[in-house]
């Protein structure tokens, strides 16, 4: 096997988009472990690893598995590869965070990844390697001794939601508490004085191996956990003569594994669920940072609580996301959740919402449409996540909504994958395109972005029905490129008709309103598409003839009117019929979308939200959550639906109160 690095920056891999330039949210890049030695034959194995990088703007991370023709992509802000060393990632990532704290602002590095990805390696390093805390602690203590500062450090436990202190352990778990000014105060955590490396090497942490990595758990100990050293600055403002105190976080989050694909034994599976609930909430809020939104919901755990001062506003974060050169599901999995929760993708999704509101109406359908997640089947498991909730019931913990709304609906897509091509709209089927022209400016960059990643890109890029989103680069491209977009589209008479199609299978809100809302406008949409499809073929449409025609439609005498529509490459609308026809395959077309949406719903929505559904109590609502927690997207389709006692009348129920009346 051959990580072979694609990378089209043409400079040094470094140059990638500096943390400075971010203002706000939590960057997220990859790092790909090199090869240990249980790894030697790497060359040969049948999965590659490979990055394209595009300077400045983001880093595609492509696996292909040789033997199943698997190709899967994955967006990053940036990523790092085997050869790239801790201390190159330290300057361009974590350097930027070091000088903030000497500003007096919070920073926070987090590790995350698939077991053996090299999370503790990057953090803590080994030996003749430091790893990025021994690195900043040495910047951090230099510039303390420079200017009059001190510095303490805190390590801690997160495990099974409780927080425990690894320098002086207590009997008691760590509170979280807010002080006055909004604060998180961590009531019982230690901080101990460190003057210098070797002061800090003499640390000893509790719990861990060999009392020296704080990292690493002793053998005995089978239950995993969240590790985070702190290190708090107060130093002197050389020009206010004001105290300054920063703090920064290093964090390295438990394995994600993707307990779908492993036979754990159930103690192993609730621990899993839990770590798994855990990392979920932490993407997505960083999803919901990156998407700028009002509401970020730290309270949903005690990682994210701790971390919010760390992530909030005023700080600036790095999740660093950890790869096992050689293809395994946990990689996948961990990187598809990064992927979705990273700047790039929300930067992309503003871009579009711009779009959507001062472009052309096209331009409002270039969203990119997002495809669920494959996941177990519920049937599959039903029995065990019953036993599971009945543990919960048993006083393990009450389970609770994990909003992944934003990472399941509200980024827009960053993975493609070749494999999977069916089941997905057509409205938004790729073209192959044009590769080479390099765009004239920036603002184009999602342009550059496909054209510049060819045919491993362009070609191979395909939406999928399954774990993947499709791009909103190469759909945008698409159109641009392949139509002649506004102009041609003013000019056809069945603009607004393929306006609606986009509109309706075109998720163009990422930030996923409520069914409702959406199917509300599906509803108007449908209205809007009944009156365009009668003025269809008709030359000299104008409201008059559209009425006549309306009626005409209703009329089973009216000679049928042939005409062709032709939308382009979408099969489902590419016949030559009447406009009862049309309408038919185009309501079919609708049914499988809202079935689709209630789908998404079940699998996003919270609490309250479901409770509002006919046919959904407190009960199934609690148990839909539980599905939820094992399973990323318990329901793939309707009879999955049956799976929580819900009748097919129960179902056309639910979907007619969301819909409403015409
Ligand atoms: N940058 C690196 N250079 C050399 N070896 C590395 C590097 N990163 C990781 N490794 C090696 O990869 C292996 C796994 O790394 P590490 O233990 O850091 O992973 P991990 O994600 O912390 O694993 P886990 O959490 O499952 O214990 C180790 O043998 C480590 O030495």
């Amino acid at each position: 096997m051959g990580s072979s690095s694609g990378a089209r920056d043409g400079t040094d891999s470094l140059a990638s988009e500096p943390q400075s330039q971010l203002q706000r949210g939590v960057r997220v890049v990859g790092k790909i472990r090199p090869f240990v030695d249980s790894e030697a034959g790497g060359s040969s194995c049948r999965a590659r690893v490979s990055v394209t990088r595009f300077v400045g703007d983001h880093a595609l991370v492509a696996f292909d598995d040789q033997q199943t023709c698997r190709k899967d992509s994955y967006k990053l802000d940036w990523c790092y590869e085997q050869d790239e060393n801790i201390d190159q990632i330290f300057t361009a990532e974590v350097k930027p965070l070091i000088e903030g704290l000497f500003r007096g602002h919070n920073g926070c590095v987090i590790a995350y990844g698939a077991p053996g990805s090299g999370k503790s390696q990057l953090i803590q390093g080994s030996g003749q390697n430091p790893g990025l805390v021994m690195i900043a602690l040495g910047e951090i203590l230099a510039f303390a001794n420079e200017n009059r500062g001190s510095v303490t450090v805190s390590c801690y436990e997160v495990s099974q939601d409780h927080i425990y202190d690894l320098l002086e352990p207590k009997d008691q778990e760590v509170l979280i508490l807010e002080d006055a000014a909004k604060r998180i105060q961590l009531k019982g955590l230690s901080q101990i004085p460190v003057n210098s490396i070797s002061d800090f090497k003499k640390l000893s942490f509790h719990g861990c191996n060999m009392g020296k990595s704080w990292l690493k758990l002793p053998d005995d100990r089978t239950v995993r956990s969240h590790r985070g050293l702190i290190v708090y600055l107060s130093s002197v403002d050389k020009e206010s003569n004001s105290s300054l105190i920063g703090k920064i976080n290093f964090v390295c989050l438990a394995d994600y594994e993707d307990i779908k694909q492993k036979g754990n034994p159930r103690p192993q599976l609730a621990e899993s669920t839990k770590i798994n609930k855990s990392l979920y909430t932490l993407l997505n809020i960083v999803c919901a940072l990156n998407a700028g939104e009002n509401f970020i919901p730290f309270r949903e755990s005690k990682l994210t609580r701790l971390l919010q001062d760390f992530l909030c506003k005023a700080s600036r974060a790095v999740l660093i996301t950890c790869l096992n050169p050689t293809i395994c599901q946990d990689t996948l999995s961990a990187v598809n959740l990064a992927s979705r929760s990273c700047q790039v993708a929300n930067r992309h999704r503003c871009h579009s919402a711009k779009v959507t509101k001062s472009g052309s109406k096209f331009n409002q359908s270039c969203s990119p449409s997002i495809v669920g997640i494959p996941v177990r089947a519920v049937s599959q498991k039903k029995n065990e996540i019953s036993q599971c909730a009945s543990a919960e019931k048993k006083g393990y913990g009450t389970p609770y909504a994990i909003r992944r709304r934003s990472l399941q609906l509200g980024s827009l897509g960053t993975c493609f994958s070749e494999k999977q091509k069916t089941g997905f709209p057509s409205a938004i089927r790729k073209k192959k395109m044009p590769i080479g022209s390099s765009p004239p400016n920036k603002s184009e960059s999602r342009k550059e972005s496909c054209e510049s990643v060819g045919p491993n890109c362009v070609e191979n890029i395909m939406p999928t029905g399954g774990d993947c989103y499709t791009n909103e680069d190469t759909f945008v491209q698409d159109t641009v490129v392949g139509l002649g977009c506004d102009e041609k589209m003013t000019a056809d008479p069945i603009d607004g008709t393929k306006d609606e199609i986009h509109k309706i299978f075109v998720n163009e809100d990422q930030s996923s309103p409520p069914l409702s809302a959406r199917l509300r406008e599906i509803s108007n949409s449908l209205k809007l598409l009944s009156t365009q499809t009668t003025a269809i073929g008709s030359p000299n449409t104008d409201m008059t003839s559209t009425k006549q025609i309306n009626k005409e439609k209703l009329d089973p005498k009216t000679p049928e009117v042939p005409f062709a529509v032709r939308l382009e490459n979408e099969p489902n609308f590419d016949y030559i019929g009447s406009p009862q026809d049309i309408f038919k395959t185009r309501s079919t077309g609708l049914k499988k979308y809202l079935a689709q949406e209630c789908l998404t719903f079940l699998n996003s929505a919270n609490k309250e939200e479901l409770k509002g559904l006919k046919g959904i109590g407190e009960k199934r609502a609690t148990y839909i959550l539980q599905l939820r927690e094992e399973s990323s997207e318990p329901f793939k389709n309707m009879d999955d639906l049956k799976e929580i006692g819900l009748s097919r009348k129960q179902i056309n129920a639910m979907m007619s109160q969301v819909l409403g009346d015409f």
